[in-house]
């Protein structure tokens, strides 16, 4: 099975794609920051699966960490001073969070730090993964945006709304190649998401507006393995997304303020 390169693999969604590709016999190169949590997934996940599991602390706000990041992700594998390295054939940018604040209200170090990781980290990664699967013809990306990307939900919605673009466009340049692109959009997940934002999940939406990270994770893989572009997971949220695709600019707007 191929390697898969999941970042934010400490908890959430991280997570739980690492505990679903690890099932299912993919080792792992797990990125986040906290060092300790990502060696206690490796030594859940290794002895369970038998696989693999690379620990890569860095924080993807730090120009320097994505780097070496990149360059693991560069690896074709059998090349000088690669070693017995494989090289990476899904890579899941995941990582993100949210700034937890109006704008005005925000730090400007926080809203920069907010682009670093869900915009410069995954568009840099993302080239770094292309060009190593081209060149061996094959491999899978799939960037983890939100249905918050179709609202006007402050700089948040913004760089998920550049995910979002980015994403479809590289789909549309990688057809009839064998690498695939595909772009989750989850809504609502139960994670530490809310909790490290300082929002009461409960403040946000009622229980049946809520999914579960680990069928978000279960269907986001399956339509990678179906070369499928656009993942939304859930008829909801299949609706929603709809919806906030024809709804009056007005209205969008409104919906923004929600947070
Ligand atoms: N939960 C939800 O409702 C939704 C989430 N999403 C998206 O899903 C993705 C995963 O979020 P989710 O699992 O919910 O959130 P969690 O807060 O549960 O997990 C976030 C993960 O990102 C990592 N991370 C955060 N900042 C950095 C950083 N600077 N460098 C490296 N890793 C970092 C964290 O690890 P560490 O702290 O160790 O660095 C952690 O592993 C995000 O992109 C989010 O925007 C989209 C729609 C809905
Ligand atoms: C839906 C999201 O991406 C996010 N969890 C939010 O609260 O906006």
């Amino acid at each position: 099975m191929s390697t898969a390169l999941i970042t934010g693999g400490s908890a959430g969604l991280g997570l739980e794609f690492a505990r679903q590709l690890a099932a299912a016999g993919h080792d792992l190169v797990l990125v986040a920051r906290d060092a300790e949590r990502l060696r206690q997934v490796a030594e859940e996940l290794g002895p369970a699966h038998g696989v693999a599991v690379e620990v890569l602390p860095a924080d993807l706000s730090v120009a320097d960490d994505v780097a070496r990041v990149a360059q693991r992700l560069a690896v074709v594998g059998g090349r000088p001073g690669e070693g017995d390295l494989r090289p990476v054939g899904l890579l899941v940018n995941n990582a993100g969070f949210a700034t937890g604040t109006r704008f005005a209200k925000s730090r400007v170090t926080t809203e920069r730090r907010s682009i670093d990781v869900m915009v410069k980290a995954v568009v840099e990664l993302t080239h770094a993964a292309v060009g190593q699967m081209l060149e061996r013809d094959r491999g899978a990306i799939l960037n983890v945006g939100s249905v918050a990307a179709l609202t006007a939900g402050g700089t948040y919605a913004a760089a998920k709304a550049y995910v979002r673009t980015f994403t479809e466009s590289l789909a549309s340049e990688l057809r009839g190649t064998g690498v695939t692109v595909t772009l989750l959009s989850p809504g609502f997940t139960h994670t530490e998401f809310h909790a490290r934002a300082g929002v009461p999940e409960s403040s946000i939406a009622p229980e049946w507006g809520w999914l579960n990270a680990e069928y978000v994770v279960r269907t986001a893989l399956a339509d990678v393995r179906r070369g499928v572009v656009l993942s939304t997971p859930s008829a909801r949220y299949k609706a929603a997304s709809a919806l906030l695709r024809v709804a009056p600019r007005w209205a969008v707007r409104a919906l923004g303020s929600y947070r």
